[in-house]
């Protein structure tokens, strides 16, 4: 069975204020919109998902769903929601899908327990929404901010998003409703057609962003989703004859160079380590293997993009980073600041949330005697929960 979904994502996002259109807005340091389009490309029974943008946002949207997958090349949207779903609807029609989910763009927390009722619903009955039972009492106002009337909330529900339908009679439903545009959701379509809906419990955790102050209760939520972790990494590179180190991304010039594989960047290999020890992912060793002639010589910045990147692949976030730098010489602390800019360049994340530190072992040991240089990391590192 074909599942497809179009997001609606072309509003202009007037209520919620900003400089950027609401969907294209950061929580926690990932835009709105890619985390609504990561939770229909994560869910299993999604086929296809095509975005309806703003022309002229497509950079905006090539940015937020990079890396995801079944996604198609958006299309752009109309005045209201309603021709941009209808603009969404005759782009999949080539693909002849069984059912179609539409969904705000601006709805980036649906679960995939909503989104597998919907598609039974919808199966079942061929038209069905998210929606919640209104638990208020329900006042009218009058000319002004005074109570005419109380509206009883017996059989009330507050419609959400995704609405799932059978393709084609949705499809035609838009097709033939294309004039009205004052149809502020789909169901309204099936409704105006005499064809029942049936109505899905949905989460509260489903808001739909719209005004200034739902990006920090969306914030709230996601922060209560997520957990912190910590991970640790060590590393040690002798000396050979040479004439400068590259430490966390800086080549300093020596009197000696490190021995490696790759570039042997000991501060560098160990923060890796420690992200990948946060994520229980293994190690750099796992991830390249000194066996493969490849990395022979390798910039050591590829390792640590590529766990940083695993961080975000996950939906999580560095939160800080702490190397030390352990050898009697070279120097560090000349060099400090374009380590950390270096660090925090590669990791994608503010130069405030990279520390680099050096210490010496009072001329005991291997770095004592100049051997060779040890570096240690911590990271911290929030996740989804698990
Ligand atoms: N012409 C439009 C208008 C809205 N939407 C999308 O429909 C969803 C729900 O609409 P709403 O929350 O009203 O978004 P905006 O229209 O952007 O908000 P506002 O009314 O405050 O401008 C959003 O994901 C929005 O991007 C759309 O694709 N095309
Ligand atoms: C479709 C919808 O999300 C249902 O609640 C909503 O109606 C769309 O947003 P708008 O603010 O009404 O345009």
């Amino acid at each position: 069975m074909k599942v497809a979904v179009v997001i609606v994502a072309a509003g202009k996002g007037v209520r919620a204020g900003g400089e950027l259109p609401k969907q294209y807005r950061s929580i926690v340091g990932e835009p709105v919109l890619r985390r609504t389009l990561r939770a229909f490309a994560d869910h299993p029974r999604i086929t296809s998902i095509l975005a309806v943008i703003a022309e002229g946002q497509e950079d905006r949207f090539a940015d937020a769903a990079s890396g995801l997958p079944k996604i198609a090349p958006p299309v752009p949207g109309g005045a209201e929601r309603q021709a941009s779903v209808l603009r969404g609807l005759e782009a999949l029609a080539r693909e002849e899908p069984d059912i179609v989910l539409i969904h705000d763009g601006a709805r980036p927390f649906v679960s995939s327990a909503t989104i597998d009722r919907v598609i039974d619903a919808a199966r079942r009955d061929s038209g069905a929404i998210a929606a919640l039972p209104v638990s208020d009492t329900l006042k009218r106002a009058g000319d002004g901010p005074v109570i005419s009337g109380t509206v009883p909330r017996d059989r009330l529900w507050r419609a959400q998003t995704p609405q799932g339908f059978r393709f084609e009679e949705i499809l035609d439903l838009h097709r033939q409703f294309s004039e009205r545009e004052d149809m502020t959701d789909d169901a309204s379509l099936f409704e105006a057609a005499g064809r029942p809906v049936t109505l899905v419990e949905d989460d509260p955790t489903n808001i739909k962003i719209t005004r200034p102050e739902d990006f920090a209760l969306a914030e709230r939520l996601l922060e209560s989703a997520m957990e912190t972790r910590v991970g640790q990494g060590f590393d040690v590179h002798a000396f050979e004859d040479g004439d400068h180190v590259t430490l966390c991304g800086v080549d300093i010039p020596h009197t000696q160079k490190l021995r490696g594989h790759s570039d042997a960047d000991v501060g560098m290999h160990a923060l890796t380590d420690a992200i990948y020890g946060a994520l229980a992912e293994g190690d750099i060793g796992q991830h390249f293997p000194p066996s493969d002639e490849q990395w022979r010589g390798a910039p050591s910045e590829v390792f640590l993009r590529h766990a940083a990147e695993l961080v975000k692949k996950r939906g999580g976030r560095i939160l800080h980073t702490d190397v030390t730098l352990i050898c009697e010489a070279p120097k560090v602390g000349p060099h400090r600041e374009a380590m950390r800019g270096a660090l925090a360049e590669i990791m994608g994340i503010s130069l405030d949330r990279v520390a680099v530190k050096a210490t010496t072992t009072e001329k005991l040991g291997f770095t004592g005697r100049g051997e060779g240089i040890a570096a240690q990391a911590l990271v911290t590192v929030t996740l989804p929960a698990s």
